[in-house]
C-alpha cells in the first residue's frame, strides 16, 4: 500500500540521467561530503557513518549498521533514522550527475522494522532529469543486497549552487569549511567540471 503524490514522478519528457564522464567508477567509494553531516560524516559520534559507493549507471549503493543510538521503540530503529539512511543515499547520487543537489521532497515506505544491530543494503538511482530536477528511488534491505525490503522511497533533488550553503549556513560552520582546503576542493570540483 502507497499514498504517493506526483511530485516525485519525473513529468513526461524528462531525460533519462546520464552518468559524469568523470564519475567515479564503479565500486569506488564516494567519500564523505562533510565530516559533521550526520549522515556520512566521520565527526558525528551517533551518526550513520555511511559509506556510499558507486555503481552502473546514475546509482549507489551503501551500508548502515544500526547502532542503539538510533533506536525509536525497544531495540528498532528510528523511521526517521531510517528515513535520514534513504536521504544521505540518495544523497550520494550527485556524484555521479556531478552536481550538487539536495532534497526537495522524499516519500518514504516503511514495509519492515528494522532490529538494532542489523545491516540495511542501501541502494539508490537516478530515473529522470529535468532541469535542475532530479528524480530518483532508493530501497534498504535488511542483512544483504538481496535480504527483504524494509523501507523504500521516492525522491526529488534540486540542483543547487555552492551558494545555497553559503547563503544559508550558520556562520562560523561555513567559514570553518571554508579555510578547509580539503572541503573546498570536495565543493569545488563540481563547478570547475560542471
Ligand atoms: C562553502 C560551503 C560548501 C560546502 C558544501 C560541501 C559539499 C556539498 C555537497 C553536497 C551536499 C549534499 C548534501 C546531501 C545530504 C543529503 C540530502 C539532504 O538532506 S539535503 C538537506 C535537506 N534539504 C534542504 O534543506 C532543501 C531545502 N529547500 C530548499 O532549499 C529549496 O526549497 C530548494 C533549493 C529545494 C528549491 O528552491 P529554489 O528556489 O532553488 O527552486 P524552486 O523554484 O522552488 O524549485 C525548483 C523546481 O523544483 C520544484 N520543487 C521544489 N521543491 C519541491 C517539492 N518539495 N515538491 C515538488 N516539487 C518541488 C519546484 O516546483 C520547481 O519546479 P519547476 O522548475 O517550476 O518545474
Amino acid at each position: 500500500m502507497s499514498g504517493r503524490t506526483t511530485a516525485a514522478t519525473p513529468p513526461p519528457g524528462a531525460a533519462p540521467p546520464a552518468r559524469h564522464p568523470e564519475a567515479p567508477a564503479p565500486g569506488e567509494i564516494i567519500g564523505s561530503h562533510y565530516e559533521y553531516c550526520f549522515g556520512c560524516g566521520g565527526g558525528v559520534a551517533h551518526g550513520l557513518h555511511l559509506q556510499t559507493r558507486a555503481g552502473e549507471g546514475v546509482s549507489v549503493t551503501a551500508e548502515f549498521q544500526v547502532k542503539e543510538a538510533h533506536q525509536g521503540a525497544p531495540g528498532l530503529a528510528h523511521g526517521g533514522v531510517l528515513a535520514t539512511a534513504l536521504d544521505e543515499t540518495l544523497g550520494g547520487l550527485g556524484w555521479l550527475l556531478r552536481v550538487i543537489a539536495v532534497t526537495g521532497r522524499l516519500e518514504t515506505d516503511f514495509v519492515r522494522p528494522v532490529p538494532v544491530g542489523a545491516v540495511l543494503h542501501l541502494e539508490a538511482e537516478v530515473v529522470a532529469v529535468a532541469g535542475r530536477k532530479i528524480f530518483c528511488t532508493a530501497t534498504g534491505r535488511i542483512g544483504a543486497p538481496d535480504g527483504p525490503v524494509a523501507v523504500r522511497a521516492d525522491a526529488l533533488f534540486i540542483e543547487v549552487k555552492i551558494d545555497h550553503f553559503i547563503e544559508n549556513g550558520r556562520k562560523q560552520e561555513i567559514q570553518a569549511v571554508l579555510a578547509d582546503p580539503d572541503q573546498v576542493k570536495v565543493a569545488r570540483a563540481f563547478e570547475v567540471n560542471p
